[in-house]
Parts: structure tokens; C-alpha cells; sequence
């Protein structure tokens, strides 16, 4: 099947693809392998998430508002132990208004299906809007997106463009730590955990419990490019909570004006 170009056809072809690819793909023992790994590492790849009909068109969807709407940043993160991110980003209300295929993707009910089966409880939209999903490109030599948590309980990471990991760029992560944000302790997280690393192609996600455990993209270097979608997805503990989005709102722009 071709996915035709046009906002609402694209849109609605997306849940039959992603329907039938994971009714495939993410059942019996695969999905029994992949629950278990997220209950041992608290992150699991998601290997061939994207529908082959889809992946070309939601590259071009993401790389076109990069390539459009990116905004270069360069901070270190007091919030994070004074980690570095150094990365373009776009943030949700650009994507909302341009990204259709990633907003059906995250509302996808199929999506939410998937990932309230691997981490073991039902999952929820984001209720901070900001969250939803943020597009973030390393594009030049020594880009990163430092150590750091995230506010809410699970991230979903589509990778839509990835570097060999020769070039860096992978993702590692350390699993059972906390995030203290007036007193962030990155090098303790370290010492008392495991890091494990983790590297994906074109068309692989992951999801990791992002309140607890630490992650970074490792450094690239040279010639090369990574480009991520990023969606926040929230547990019903998180929907009671008086939560905050300080780095969220410094990277991507928060929900903007
Ligand atoms: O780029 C990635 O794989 C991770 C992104 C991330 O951790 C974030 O945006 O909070
Ligand atoms: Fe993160």
C-alpha cells in the first residue's frame, strides 16, 4: 500500500497500518520478551515499531518541520547537575499544527494499546500539552542530549533517523534512580546503578520509565545526523500529582505563547 500525501488521508490511514504491523509484530513471545526486559531495564527497544507504509512519510513529516522550525540550543542544565543539551528542537504547538502523522501517532489507540501492554499498566496522554511530543535533531559534531529524568513515568522514543553507533548517538540509561530537582545528583546516580546502552535504526522506538531512570544520547561526532520524536505518556499515579516542566519548557518552548 502507498500512503497518498494530504493531512486527513494520511491521518486516517495510519491506525489500520499500525493495527495490523503490531498484530504481527508485538505478539506471543515477542511482546512476553519485551515485557520482561522493561521490567529488568526499565527501557525496551521496540524494534521495527514503524509500519514499513509509514516510516518514509513521517521522516519527511519531522525532517521537514526541523528543517523549518528548528531551533538550535546549547545549555547545561543546573535542574540536571549541570548536564549538557546541545541539540535543534521543535516543540508541541509547531508539531501540532504541522505534524499530522505524528499527532496520529500519538493519538493512535493502537499506540496506546502497545504501550500500556509492555509497561504493564495503562498508559494516558500527557495532561501538560507541552509534553505531548517534542521533535530533536543532533546534527552537528559533539551534539547531545545530556543525563538528565523526565517529569512524567514513561517516554516513547520513534527514532526516525539514527547514526551508526560508531558515531555515537546511541542511548544509555540507568535504571532505579531518582531525580531530586533541588539537589540533582548525576555522578551518584552513576555509581550506585548499572548504565546499559542501547542503539536503534530508522523506524525503531523505545520506551523508558523516565521518572526513574537516568538517560542520555550519547555524543556524535562527525558527519552525521539523529533525529528523534519524543512522547510523553503519563501512568494514572501521574494524573493525581502536581507535576512541573522546567527543562521541557527551556528546550522545546513548553505549549509556547
Ligand atoms: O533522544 C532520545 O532518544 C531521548 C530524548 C529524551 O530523553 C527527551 O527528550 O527527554
Ligand atoms: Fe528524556
Amino acid at each position: 500500500m502507498t500512503v497518498t500525501t494530504g493531512t486527513e488521508s494520511q491521518r486516517g490511514q495510519a491506525e489500520p497500518l499500525f493495527e495490523r504491523h503490531f498484530a504481527t509484530r508485538f505478539t506471543g513471545d515477542t511482546l512476553t520478551a519485551m515485557q520482561r526486559q522493561f521490567r529488568e531495564e526499565h527501557i525496551v527497544p521496540l524494534r521495527g515499531f514503524c509500519p514499513p507504509e509509514l516510516l518514509r512519510p513521517l521522516q519527511e513529516e519531522a525532517f521537514g518541520i526541523m528543517d523549518e522550525h528548528g531551533v538550535d540550543r546549547k545549555f547545561s542544565f543546573d535542574i540536571t547537575d549541570g548536564t549538557p543539551r546541545q541539540m535543534t528542537t521543535v516543540g508541541q504547538p509547531v508539531i501540532k499544527e504541522h505534524g499530522p502523522l505524528i499527532d496520529a501517532t500519538y493519538f493512535s489507540p493502537a499506540v496506546k494499546e502497545l504501550l500500556g501492554q509492555v509497561v504493564g499498566e495503562e498508559v494516558f496522554t500527557c495532561p501538560y500539552a507541552g509534553e505531548h511530543y517534542v521533535i530533536s535533531r543532533l546534527g552537528k559534531n559533539g551534539d547531545t542530549h545530556g543525563w538528565h529524568w523526565d517529569d512524567y513515568t514513561y517516554g516513547f522514543i520513534l527514532v526516525l533517523q539514527a547514526p551508526d553507533y560508531r558515531d555515537g548517538g546511541f542511548v544509555q540509561a540507568v535504571p532505579h534512580t531518582s531525580w531530586d530537582k533541588k539537589n540533582p545528583d548525576v555522578h551518584g546516580a552513576l555509581l550506585k546503578s548499572q548504565v546499559r546502552s542501547y542503539a536503534f535504526e530508522a523506524g525503531d522506538a523505545y520506551v523508558v520509565k523516565t521518572d526513574t531512570t537516568m538517560h542520555r544520547v550519547y555524543p556524535i561526532r562527525g558527519e552525521t545526523t539523529r533525529t528523534i520524536v519524543n512522547m510523553t505518556w503519563a501512568n494514572s499515579a501521574d494524573l493525581t500529582k502536581n507535576i512541573t516542566h522546567e527543562t521541557n519548557d527551556v528546550l522545546f518552548g513548553g505549549v509556547g505563547e
